[in-house]
């Protein structure tokens, strides 16, 4: 199981300096949405430059245009990218094709998605999805066993869960063996990050 620090909502220096704090305890780096929103595909290429051996994924919650997309944040280094599982067909097919094509991965985020779209990303050779409670449903809904349930009919698929986990929540999840943990704020907004990312680390060795 692997540990990935969503960087949102930060600076370009935040995230460099949460980064050089945490390397240590996490797997995959991810570049958040809003940070590139910010900063571009400039950001991107500069923490591939600096960390070349963490595994980089680019939360560019792709819907459209997705050759476009998918090649632009593999183009900066990132060896994963994000598309929306409630994109159209096409869409998934050519960010799939594109990431192929360059030897990179596609995560589908499953944020709001039905259970009835779950057969069809199987149809379209989706390997890895997110279950994602977004950030402005927080504080009603959390992750719990109807998300995974809704993955029953694709059992080969990898599957990273995200949405306010920290070091108490991830052990609530990690007993559905999902492949990725993704945690941003309890690590991001720590007082200590480096601590925070150990503990959320430590918890998910201790299950
Ligand atoms: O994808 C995310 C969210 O939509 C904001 O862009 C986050 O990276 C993901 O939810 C993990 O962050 P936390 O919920 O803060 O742990």
């Amino acid at each position: 199981m692997k540990l990935q620090l969503a960087l949102d909502r930060l600076t370009l220096e935040k995230c460099l300096q949460v980064l050089e704090e945490t390397k240590d305890s996490i797997d995959i780096i991810e570049v958040g949405t809003g940070v590139i929103k910010e900063y571009g595909m400039s950001i991107v290429r500069e923490i591939r430059e600096r960390y070349p051996n963490k595994v980089l994924l680019a939360d560019m919650k792709t819907c459209d245009a997705a050759t476009h997309e998918t090649k632009q944040a593999l183009q900066a280094g990132a060896d994963i990218t994000t598309v929306m599982a409630f994109s159209d067909d096409a869409s998934i097919r050519q960010a799939l094709e594109a990431a192929e094509e360059m030897n990179g991965e596609v995560m589908l985020d499953l944020l709001n998605t039905p259970e009835s779209r779950v057969q069809d990303l199987h149809k379209l050779g989706v390997e890895l999805v997110s279950l994602h409670i977004g950030k402005d449903q927080q504080n009603t809904q959390k992750l719990g066993k109807k998300d995974f349930d809704k993955l029953k009919p694709f059992p080969a698929v990898k599957v990273a869960v995200a949405g306010g986990l920290d070091a108490e929540t991830v052990t609530e999840v990690i007993v559905y063996n999902p492949s990725i943990l993704i945690v941003g704020s309890a690590i991001t907004g720590a007082d200590n990050p480096a601590e925070a990312a150990k503990a959320v680390k430590e918890a998910m060795q201790n299950e």
